[in-house]
């Protein structure tokens, strides 16, 4: 039992955190367990490519149900490059082995929107925690990096990678670009697919995606003692729109998926997939009917691990809200600015170590009961402090208010 567990003679609980607020789940076994998922669908992306709308309907089927039971999914046969995937893979393992002044060049910390090199345990999504048991590199959309082909206006004139300049590591760039070009390329169809899913136009959110924010996270996960309290990155949902993972062929896995019983299911690295999850703003947009579902790493197996996640969200100045057909009547449904509040969270992230939550709160940012989502979550009634009920974080000048149930 690991220390994010406790048990006690009655009952045993899961601890996670939630936009760095804590949260718990009772854990459910035999008479007492919920309907929920053992393991992630498996769907077969192929139809992605189809000319036919009926093909791409029906993976839209697929897609929404696997966002409304578990959150997660495997996407098999995406089409993206296996070639590239494989050599991206083998530059994440030669980027990690280099010294650390060479990765310490572009420490994190230097920017604002925390792109670059983050070293051993400086993440800690788990204040439980002494710390994430990983590295890794950050960058995103730049509108100042000529390989992403944007144009530079005023408002994005400032750049907002930070790339290695030393000759040992002039490879790292073009690497990550190649794999960042792919998956914005497969991501903007993914979106088409998700508008589907909700009963929308494909094109629906085109016009909130012109410049959306994206990430590739570069990730190296140390083996870790089977018996310590370490976790490779702590319990967590993701705060983009939906995230895309390539995890390295480990043998026993790594990345865990919570689900309603407070089990966490093990997602064993598929050759060639990418393991899709749902993160806060979908969960948002669909009014908590999809779940952006925890999930952490712990890299147990005594291999190194890598991945690679990409992360994808609309432009930063879009206004989004509930989805119209999503809406419960009486529930108060605002617009929120996506950019600020993805700021907001990357900045309680970055200062966790300095009491990011306490400080969080203090500045306004309050937890909310978004909706009572069943599904993947499910609802656990009664338990103020229970996060199965579905809370999220919003700050209580700008954003959403809380819905009535
Ligand atoms: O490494 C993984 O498989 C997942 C990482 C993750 O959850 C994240 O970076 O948000
Ligand atoms: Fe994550």
């Amino acid at each position: 039992m690991s220390a994010t567990e406790t048990q006690t003679e009655a009952e045993s609980w899961v601890h996670y955190h939630d936009g760095g607020i804590p949260g718990r789940r009772r854990v459910l076994r035999g008479t007492g367990a919920k309907q929920t998922f053992n393991e992630l669908p498996k769907i077969d992306f192929q139809r992605i490519y189809s000319d036919k709308l009926e093909d791409r309907k029906e993976l839209a089927k697929e897609v929404g149900a696997a966002c409304r039971d578990v959150g997660f999914f495997y996407a098999v046969n995406h089409g993206v490059d296996e070639e590239m995937l494989n050599d991206t893979f083998d530059a994440l393992k030669r980027y990690f082995a280099l010294p650390t002044e060479v990765k310490m060049e572009t420490h994190n910390q230097k920017t604002a929107k925390f792109r670059g090199y983050e070293a051993f345990l400086e993440g800690k999504l788990d204040p439980s925690t002494r710390g994430d048991l990983k590295e890794g590199f950050l960058m995103g959309e730049d509108a100042t990096d000529p390989e992403q082909n944007r144009p530079i206006t005023p408002s994005t004139a400032t750049p907002r990678n930070q790339w290695p300049t030393h000759p040992s590591a002039l490879f790292w760039r073009p690497a990550l670009y190649r794999y960042y070009n792919a998956m914005y390329t497969f991501s903007k169809r993914m979106l088409h697919i998700f508008a589907l899913a909700l009963d929308l136009p494909e094109s629906h959110f085109d016009a909130i995606t012109t410049s959306p924010m994206t990430n590739v996270r570069a990730v190296h996960y140390p083996p870790q003692a089977p018996d310590s309290n370490d976790v490779g990155i702590g319990a967590h949902t993701d705060f983009c729109w939906f995230t895309l993972v390539c995890q390295s062929p480990t043998t026993y896995p790594a990345l865990e998926v919570l689900n309603a019983n407070g089990i966490w299911v093990p997602v064993e690295p598929a050759p060639n997939t990418f393991v899709v999850n749902v993160a806060d703003f979908l969960k948002l947009v669909t009014g908590g009917s999809w779940q952006s579902t925890v999930h952490r790493v712990r890299n147990v197996g005594g291999e190194e691990r890598y991945s690679m996640p990409f992360f994808f969200s609309p432009n930063e100045d879009a206004r989004v809200a509930v989805v119209e057909s999503m809406r419960r009547e009486g529930g108060v449904y605002e617009e929120f600015v996506v950019g600020e509040y993805f700021q907001r969270r990357l900045d309680i992230d970055r200062t966790t170590h300095l009491g990011g939550g306490r400080r969080a709160r203090e500045e306004g940012w309050v937890l909310m009961m978004l909706v009572d989502g069943g599904g993947g979550g499910g609802i656990e009634k009664g338990n103020a402090h229970d996060n199965a009920r579905r809370y999220s974080l919003y700050h209580k000048n700008n954003f959403i208010k809380p819905l009535k149930l």
